[in-house]
């Protein structure tokens, strides 16, 4: 007889070392804790019926199941610990005959309540059901196994200019031209878009933008301004303008933490952008830079409005008249970057924090970020209407289209 009565634990012949009713075998002090333990318990009624013909399972298999519970690593839960202690009881010494134990001795009664259910079944077939059920926990932990092993990180599908993943609770967006240092073509917004739809839908807990190799971004890719057909300037201009205001639109109302991992340089969008980010990670090699007097254009992504408000009115003047360029300490130090990491280091400490924010409650997070940002969305949504409505003027000006000509001519990197 394997079973410790007195105590409140199955022996460990029955169900392993693992699989004591409560953990340590520690008797129950208080009434409170009792009545919590057994409400864990959710015990139902314990009606095992025989399959017609199941067959019998031999002494020998039995013994085995009782081994390989032993080696399970997996705790199967209280409830199935009862069943594998009844079926064992039933198994050994046929039907439960013994007294029924007091109301207030609980776990007695649980485990008296889960073999006396079994009623007149037969010793055999609760041999054969407890090796069943054995079986079952075997297959399921070494599935579950199998699946652990599998790699996590999932694609989403239907992307060309972009690669989206989904992995830890993150959904990682991340600009992918690096020929063309990640320069954002009509596609490519539209990628983003769609993608910002997704990740605001889906399981993850934040979203992350960054791009794949040396530079984060180039910002607007200029043949957009190119591709428009001899008199069509100003239907490619109208089209921009309701395309970029859509765009931005997206980043103001996402509705999970979204941040961006700035990987290398930034140039033009990809850094007005930033102040709609909620936390901007930087790599000592990225730099910042916003030359839009020196393309004939003006200010996007809400900067007009929210770089004065990071960095002070001086230092944005610098930034969005005067093109100056920041190196990532000068950008951390006005306030655009949260943090830089040195680049060695730069992704595998990002990423690890990005790990530990991601397993924050969700829901947490984000009607947290709805509280810091929401009573500005209006304003915000404002300010993009009208920087574009100043862009769609812009991009026909000689300014403008003389300075693309020159980039195209090779005259005027940055
Ligand atoms: C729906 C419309 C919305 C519009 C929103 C308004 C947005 C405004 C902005 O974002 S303004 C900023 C625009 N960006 C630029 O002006 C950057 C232009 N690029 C450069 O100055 C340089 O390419 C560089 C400094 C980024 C990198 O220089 P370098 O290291 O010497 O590399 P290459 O120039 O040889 O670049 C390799 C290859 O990529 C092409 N490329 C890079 N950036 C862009 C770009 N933004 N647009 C188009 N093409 C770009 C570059 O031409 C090279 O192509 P090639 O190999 O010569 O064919």
């Amino acid at each position: 007889m394997h079973t410790n009565e007195g105590k409140w634990k199955i022996s460990d012949e029955i169900v392993g070392s693992r699989c004591r009713l409560f953990k340590n075998g520690r008797s129950c002090k208080g009434r409170y804790s009792c009545v919590r333990r057994v409400q864990a318990l959710c015990i139902p009624a314990i009606h095992l019926h025989m399959t017609a013909a199941t067959m019998q399972v031999s002494q020998q298999d039995f013994e085995k199941a009782q081994e390989q519970l032993k080696l399970l690593k997996k705790d199967p839960g209280n409830e199935v610990k009862l069943k594998l202690y009844a079926l064992f009881k039933q198994a050994t010494e046929g039907p439960c005959n013994s007294p029924k134990p007091g109301m207030l001795d609980f776990v007695k009664k649980a485990k008296w309540d889960a073999w006396n259910s079994l009623g007149n079944l037969s010793q055999d077939n609760a041999k054969q059901k407890y090796t069943e059920l054995v079986s079952s926990l075997v297959s399921a932990e070494s599935s579950s196994q199998v699946k652990d092993a599998a790699p996590e990180e999932s694609r989403h599908d239907g992307y060309e200019t972009i690669i989206v993943t989904t992995k830890n609770n993150i959904t990682k967006i991340m600009f992918n031209r690096p020929e063309r240092k990640n320069a954002i073509s009509h596609k490519m917004y539209r990628e983003i878009i769609k993608a910002l739809e997704e990740a605001a839908k889906n399981d993850s807990t934040i979203a992350v933008i960054t791009g794949n190799g040396e530079y984060y971004c180039s910002g607007n890719d200029l043949n957009n301004f190119t591709n428009a057909e001899a008199g069509e300037t100003e239907k490619m201009a109208k089209n921009g303008a309701v395309l970029l205001k859509e765009f931005v639109a997206h980043f103001i109302d996402f509705p999970k933490p979204l941040i961006a991992v700035v990987n290398g340089p930034a140039i033009g969008i990809s850094v007005t952008l930033l102040g709609l980010c909620d936390i901007v990670y930087a790599s000592d090699t990225a730099t910042f830079h916003t030359p839009f007097s020196q393309l004939g254009q003006s200010p996007e992504g809400c900067s007009s409005y929210l770089f004065p408000k990071i960095m002070g009115l001086a230092k944005a003047n610098e930034m969005l008249l005067f093109n100056k360029k920041l190196t990532a300490a000068e950008a951390c130090a006005q306030g655009l970057v949260t943090e830089v990491f040195p680049d060695r280091t730069f992704q595998k400490e990002v990423w690890a924090r990005l790990k530990a924010y991601a397993s924050l409650p969700k829901n947490s997070l984000a009607v947290s970020k709805q509280l810091l940002r929401g009573l500005e969305k209006e304003k915000l949504h404002a300010v993009n209407n009208q920087e574009c409505e100043v862009l769609k003027e812009r991009w026909l000006s000689d300014e403008c289209l003389n300075a693309i000509v020159s980039f195209f001519q090779k005259k005027s990197k940055l």
